[in-house]
């Protein structure tokens, strides 16, 4: 069989923060390692806000690839002729006016989640990538990953029947009183606390199960109701609760969701109850390897167990990557899989959750209100 010469697909990186060097980590991977033979990734050049530190990340990363073109500015990687997309990963409250720069610089753009600070202001990107005729998504990787596609296929397969109770916590200790409050975790002019952080992974669950079941005819939950509790420290939230239900189209269920930055993980961070069944996802529920299925009989016990493992060479932020390119490559303006409804029903959530729980951004930082 003749070889595919595979699309080299090429990155324009901003910051040089944790997750960037772990996304600019998993590209360097050999894609043929996760069995990707149609495209390869290339590192174009880097933006920070400091030429050292954008050097420093380059040869820590890469030991030095010379190819690699180090910029003080973002503004530099926007115009760079090398560059085909755009990686964000800058803190929340600066995703909205660096994906506007890079998108009317004409360049397709990977933006971490959660994508801008409000729904507002995501609405004003997706117009601006529609008016440049770019691709534009928000990393959520997790839906990426080869275990989310196969909870996806499990979920609608028919045996479980249909989803009623979903119980999803992602929490992580950040150790709030061991950092400084400047820490974008803390500080609420960066979008700190638990659910901008931490909760677009239990609510990713939700939509994945829920709002995507072909049952619920992609409908947005018809109540949402939410409780925050802040830090002592600074006015952002330690924890938050927040409750979805669906019950516009065929589909009766509901989402229990929460997130906290002063607990550990729970082993099982995902739990979805279908009518025959249950779905158990361990943690971390941000890249899980693996989950369960629980078969249940007419009793309500158990029938049949299986659990699922998954493996792969580096750390799951590359399949996000494969998507973003081979959406470039077909010219979608779109992910089929992550496309702009459900990262609008993500903000539009957190948006309601901070109504009702008063979790307020300092004046100035939401460039684009309501
Ligand atoms: N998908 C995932 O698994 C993860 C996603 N994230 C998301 O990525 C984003 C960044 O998180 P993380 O990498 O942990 O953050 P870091 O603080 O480690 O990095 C953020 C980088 O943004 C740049 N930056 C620009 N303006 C500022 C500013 N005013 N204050 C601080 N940094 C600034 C800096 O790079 P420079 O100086 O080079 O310009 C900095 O290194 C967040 O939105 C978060 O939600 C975070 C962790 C995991
Ligand atoms: O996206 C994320 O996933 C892992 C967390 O530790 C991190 O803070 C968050 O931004």
């Amino acid at each position: 069989m003749a070889e595919i010469t595979p699309l080299t697909f090429r990155w324009g990186i901003i910051s040089t923060g944790n997750i960037a060097a772990a996304f600019v980590k998993d590209l360097l991977i050999d894609p043929k390692t996760r069995g990707v033979h149609d495209v390869v990734h290339k590192v174009a050049s880097v933006g920070s806000r400091s030429v050292e530190k954008a050097k420093e990340f380059i040869d820590r990363l890469t030991g030095g690839d010379k190819s690699i073109k180090a910029f003080g500015t973002y503004e530099e990687v926007y115009a760079d002729k090398d560059v085909d997309a755009i990686y964000i990963g800058t803190p929340h409250t600066y995703h909205y006016t660096n994906a506007l720069d890079a998108i009317k610089a004409g360049k397709h753009v990977l933006c971490e989640k959660p994508v801008t600070c409000n729904a507002a202001e995501l609405r004003a990107l997706i117009t601006a990538a529609r008016e440049h005729n770019v691709f534009f998504m928000e990393a959520v990787w997790t839906r990426f990953q080869p275990l989310s596609l196969e909870v996806k296929r499990i979920a609608e397969e028919g045996s479980l029947g249909l989803p009623v109770l979903l119980h999803a916590d992602l929490s992580g200790n950040f150790g709030i009183h061991d950092i400084p409050v400047t820490h974008r975790i803390l500080d609420p002019n960066l979008g700190g606390g638990a659910l901008l952080d931490l909760g677009p992974y239990p609510l990713f669950w939700a939509i994945l199960a829920l709002y995507e079941n072909p049952a619920n005819g992609f409908s947005a939950p018809t109540n949402i109701s939410a409780s925050m509790l802040n830090t002592p420290l600074t006015p952002v939230d330690s924890s938050t609760v927040f409750n979805l239900t669906f019950s516009a189209s065929k589909l009766a269920a509901q989402a229990s969701l929460s997130c906290s930055i002063t607990l550990n993980a729970l082993e099982t961070g995902v739990t979805i109850r279908f009518e025959h069944g249950t779905i158990l996802i361990h943690s971390p529920i941000y890249c899980p390897k693996s989950f369960k299925v629980q078969y249940l009989g007419k009793n309500g016990k158990v029938t049949k167990e299986e659990t699922r493992n998954f493996d792969y060479v580096g750390g799951g932020w590359h399949f996000q990557a494969d998507e973003v390119a081979r959406c470039v490559r077909d010219g979608k303006k779109e992910s089929a899989l992550w496309g702009h409804d459900k990262s609008l029903l993500e903000m539009t959530v957190f948006d309601e959750v901070r109504r009702q729980g008063g979790y307020k951004f300092p004046e100035g930082v939401e460039k684009v209100v309501a």
